[in-house]
């Protein structure tokens, strides 16, 4: 994708992708990687971590791939070490690993509800510690960027515990924004909307006809690409951002939105059926 970013925007910086091996996750490594940063991403599977890797060498572009579960503590102190000795001091970090389903709030067990949480809220949280403890240490700079959902400020029936656990994200990126913004750290959230990615849409979109209401539902009548998020991401990350801090971006087309304004629904009707609604509606 062609932008106008110099092309070097993000020479001298390690970035680590979580669960960078797929999805928006790799659009960020790939596009990172392209900019001029080293890149480590992590997930469990080692196969789309060795792919994504490769990709991004056959691009002439550094990165390294290393597994790990973010819910794991243990796991993600080794996963920083391993990635510093690779490729030196990370600089930036996205948290973008996540796990989700679908499924009736009062039917999910513990194991399940534990899955989604610690993926999510633990793993951000053991990962942005361990770049904080880090740049603190060494009165080093650094940004950290958290993929979070636009259903993290309204909630969502049905995906309760990634609610849940975005919420916390996000609550986590103010508060830190707060606490480490006068040591040189900045934390920022995006809040995307729907992007059609293999791991989303297995687990959230039952079928055609729903995938089709919910594009109807975009303002712009259509979904993300996820090579639009990595281009704003790359914004975030570099220093044209320097001064945002705390910030939740939301990136979705204006669905969020369109879903709270009560005659939005008309946006649904051929205009000129609404016109000539309107039009009987005016007084005499
Ligand atoms: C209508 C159109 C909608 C359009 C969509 C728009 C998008 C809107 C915005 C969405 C915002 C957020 C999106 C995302 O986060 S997408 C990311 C999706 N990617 C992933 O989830 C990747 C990682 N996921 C996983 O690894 C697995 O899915 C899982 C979370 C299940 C964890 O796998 P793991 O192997 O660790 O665990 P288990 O398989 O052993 O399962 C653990 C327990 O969870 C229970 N479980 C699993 N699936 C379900 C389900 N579908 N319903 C209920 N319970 C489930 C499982 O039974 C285990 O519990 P028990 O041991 O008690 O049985
Ligand atoms: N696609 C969409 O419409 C939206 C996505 N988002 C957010 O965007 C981000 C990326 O999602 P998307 O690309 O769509 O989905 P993916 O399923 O492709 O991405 C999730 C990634 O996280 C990794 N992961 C999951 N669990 C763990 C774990 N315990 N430890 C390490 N890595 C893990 C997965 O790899 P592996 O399974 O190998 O571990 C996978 O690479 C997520 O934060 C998601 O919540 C937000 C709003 C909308």
């Amino acid at each position: 994708m062609s932008d106008s970013f110099a092309p070097d925007l993000l020479a001298d910086q390690h970035i680590v992708v979580t669960g960078g091996g797929t999805g928006l996750g790799r659009a960020m490594a790939l596009r990172f990687a392209d900019l001029g940063a080293a890149v480590t991403i992590n997930g469990r599977r080692p196969d789309p971590l060795a792919e994504t890797v490769r990709d991004i060498e056959a691009a002439g572009g550094a990165a390294e791939g290393i597994q790990c579960n973010v819910r794991d503590y243990e796991a993600v102190q080794a996963f920083f070490e391993e990635a510093e000795d690779r490729q030196g001091p990370v600089t930036r970090l996205v948290n973008n690993a996540a796990a989700n389903f679908l499924a009736p709030t009062e039917d999910i067990s513990p194991n399940g509800f534990d899955a989604i949480v610690q993926t999510n809220l633990y793993g951000s949280f053991y990962c942005t510690q361990a770049c904080g403890q880090r740049w603190l240490e060494r009165d080093a700079e650094g940004v950290v960027l958290s993929i979070a959902t636009t259903y993290a400020e309204t909630g969502s029936a049905y995906v309760v515990p990634s609610a849940m656990s975005k919420a916390g994200i996000v609550a986590m990126t103010r508060s830190l924004a707060a606490e480490w913004g006068s040591e040189g750290i900045r934390l920022n959230a995006v809040a995307p909307g729907p992007f059609p990615t293999e791991g989303a849409w297995d687990r959230l979109v039952p079928d055609d006809d729903l995938e089709q209401k919910m594009r109807e539902r975009v303002p712009v009548r259509r979904f993300g690409e996820p090579e639009e998020l990595a281009t704003l991401a790359s914004f975030l990350l570099s220093d044209l951002s320097a001064f945002m801090n705390g910030e939740v971006v939301t990136f979705d087309g204006g669905e969020a939105l369109a879903a709270g304004g009560q005659f939005n629904t008309f946006t649904r009707m051929p205009r000129r059926q609404v016109k000539a609604l309107m039009e009987q509606m005016r007084p005499e």
